[in-house]
């Protein structure tokens, strides 16, 4: 039987991203994908794009070390909306305004504020480097690569910037972000061959040097309302082209996030809300092996 199966969880949202969280720093046990995928079952789970569970810290002065799951099973290495969603739940029940977690994709420290409501966490320096994205073979300029969909002397999208936010991006500018069926280009180049881990698709519109709107496909989950690592991921491609500032508001479809890329140690500040929904312990049912 799953470590889950009658485990305690808190269904938030970080601007509409649906994120699960689940505290197992008092159990040994490991969430499988299976685990993660019966989560996200239909059939009286509970729907969500992520799913945040907080191990024993490996490090001193870490919180928890963070493994993020996607609703189809796969791990992520960063999750913005959902370290924020992490982040209310912790400060909340112990009183903290400051912590420092432990993911996949290295150390984030995370405060309240400069509001109460909101959230900050320092998402690590962004990667340009091909292999750090990873691609499959070299672009020395990944401000802009070589790819495309649609007639080849008329394409649909073409040429993204491709960042890592410990996760990776892609990101192709338009002048409408609604104006593309998404759900139907995001699968085809979530999986495209030149993005061997897969990857996170992005449509971003510049709207003046402090204004970016976006939608995301997110990889392993789908269309999402908000993506956090996407808007960082964004604000950062934009300053690289240098057609919008290291500080900007992003606008996605379920939210805005505040994103700094500060000069002094190329980090990446994410500020937003978290929003607490409800909680509940998990259905043994939806762990029960088929057959
Ligand atoms: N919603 C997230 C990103 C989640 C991870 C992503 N789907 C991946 O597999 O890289 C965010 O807010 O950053």
């Amino acid at each position: 039987m799953s470590a889950l199966a009658n485990h305690a969880f808190a269904k938030m949202n970080g601007i509409g991203n649906e994120i699960v969280v689940v505290d197992m720093r008092d159990s040994a046990s490991r969430v499988t994908p299976d685990d993660a995928r019966a989560v996200a079952s239909a059939n009286g789970g509970v729907a969500y794009d992520q799913l945040m569970v907080l191990q024993k810290p490996r490090l001193a002065g870490t919180e928890a070390f963070i493994r993020i799951y996607n609703n189809d099973g796969s791990e992520a290495g960063a999750c913005g909306n959902g370290m924020r969603c992490v982040v209310r739940r912790i400060f909340e029940k112990s009183g903290q305004t400051t912590a420092t977690f432990e993911t996949a994709a290295g150390l984030l420290n995370c405060w309240q504020g400069p509001a109460p409501d909101l959230y900050t966490v320092d998402m690590g320096a962004p990667k340009f480097g091909w292999q750090d994205i990873p691609l499959a073979e070299e672009f020395r300029d990944t401000r802009y690569i070589e790819l495309q969909i649609g007639p080849i002397d008329n394409p649909i999208l073409h040429s993204p910037s491709v960042v890592s936010m410990g996760n990776p991006h892609a990101i192709f500018w338009v002048e409408d972000v609604n104006a593309y069926d998404l759900e139907r280009f995001g699968p085809l180049l979530e999986n495209h061959p030149i993005f061997p881990e897969r990857a996170n698709i992005t449509l971003a519109h510049i709207v003046d040097r402090e204004h970016i709107t976006i939608r995301t496909w997110e990889r392993g989950a789908g269309l999402t309302k908000a993506c956090g690592s996407a808007a960082c991921a964004t604000a950062v491609a934009a300053a690289r082209l240098k057609r919008a500032n290291r500080n900007v508001e992003i606008a996605l479809p379920g939210g805005k996030l505040g994103i700094e890329w500060r000069e002094r140690d190329d980090h990446v500040l994410m500020t937003g809300t978290a929003t607490f929904e409800y909680e509940g312990n998990f259905d043994p049912a939806l762990f029960a092996p088929v057959g």
